[in-house]
């Protein structure tokens, strides 16, 4: 079979631009992709790279979908370079939309800003960055969720540590009725040392009597190429630890599997790769995953769903896909209009 290949490029502002140890994001670049088949049926999928986090750059994907003219078929959607692990995700998607389609009426994918409803999915909310008591009222105040994420290592550690117990303060002398789980993000930018002192004060937290709050897990405390790290940390503290950076990748995924780590893998399938080889690691390895999203659009975050709601693993871990308001009201990019303004 043979498919009509087409490209568009977005751009989405973030309401307030997001902290990284990166640097700042402030806008959210990507590319829809479309494939047809002779009959009209159509299937869309979304390009979204993270470079900082070991994605293709936008660059690499646009001059990539530049060369591929204007009609693909298997033969091309199954070997995309291992590198451009985006374009791998956003056209093998596409790809299975419009071959599992039973009629040729074009589905829209973006529906309004409902997710189609998977029940069993809990969600995690993103919290920005900053304040233990700001933090705090955040988490009352969002009582929907019960799962939070806070990015931590953008600040002085001392300067952190001493918000992360204001937080626990105000959480303490507070009437939430059900205890609030916290996962802690560095993306990376931890020392060893530093890390110990993070997962001292948080086993710390046990101690504290009718405290609503657990921690969940640390989320990549230390460098993306620092298993050896990860794996010592692993053995001396209770706390759960999850590499995110370090597997960004499934070539990464497989070979942090192969070399023994255990613990718990955060899986961002708009830059995993091909979805399929996705599904069937996680299928063969039945590993401790927490699927999550790259900011993506309604395109991506459909695709990266249906993945994580088919893979809920034995954790039984919330998806990191809250509605967090990072964009403008009416942000959401109409494939509509990028497909006919043009
Ligand atoms: O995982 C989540 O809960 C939200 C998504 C998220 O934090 C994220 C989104 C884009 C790029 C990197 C990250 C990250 O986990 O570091
Ligand atoms: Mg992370």
């Amino acid at each position: 079979m043979r498919y009509q290949f087409e490209f568009r490029p977005y751009r989405r502002p973030f309401k307030h631009p997001l902290t990284t140890p990166h640097g700042t994001w402030e806008v959210r670049e990507g590319i829809i992709v479309r494939l047809t088949d002779d009959r009209g049926k159509v299937g869309y999928g979304e390009i979204a790279p993270v470079p900082w986090f070991g994605s293709e750059t936008l660059a690499d994907a646009l001059s990539f979908c530049e060369q591929l003219g204007h009609e693909i078929g298997p033969e091309i959607i199954f070997s995309i370079p291992p590198r451009l692990t985006a374009c791998q995700f956003a056209i093998e998607s596409a790809w299975e939309i419009v071959s599992t389609q039973p009629s040729a009426i074009a589905v829209q994918p973006e529906l309004g800003f409902e997710d189609v409803p998977y029940h069993h999915l809990t969600y995690s909310g993103l919290l920005p960055a900053g304040a233990g008591a700001a933090i705090a009222r955040q988490i009352l105040w969002k009582q929907g969720y019960r799962t939070f994420k806070w990015k931590i290592g953008v600040a002085p550690i001392e300067a952190e540590l001493k918000s992360f117990q204001q937080l626990v303060r105000s959480l303490r002398d507070s009437f939430l009725q059900e205890t609030a789980l916290l996962r802690l993000d560095a993306n990376g930018a931890l020392t060893y040392d530093q890390a110990c002192r993070w997962l001292e004060t948080c086993e710390r937290l046990g101690e504290i009597e009718h405290l609503p709050l657990k921690i969940e897990f640390l989320e990549q405390p230390l460098a993306v190429g620092d298993l050896d790290g990860m794996l010592q940390l692993a053995d001396r503290f209770a706390i759960p630890l999850a590499l995110d950076e370090s597997v960004a990748g499934l070539s990464q995924l497989r070979q942090v599997y192969r070399e023994g780590w255990r613990g718990i893998f955060v899986i961002k399938p708009c830059i995993a790769g091909s979805p399929s080889e996705l599904r069937q690691f996680c299928q063969t390895q039945a590993i401790d995953a927490v699927f999550s999203s790259v900011f993506e659009t309604q395109v991506g975050r459909q695709a990266a769903l249906k993945i994580a709601a088919e893979l809920q693993n034995p954790g039984d871990r919330a998806v990191g896909f809250g509605i967090t308001h990072w964009f403008e009201d009416g942000e959401e990019v109409s494939i509509d209009r990028l497909w006919t303004d043009l």
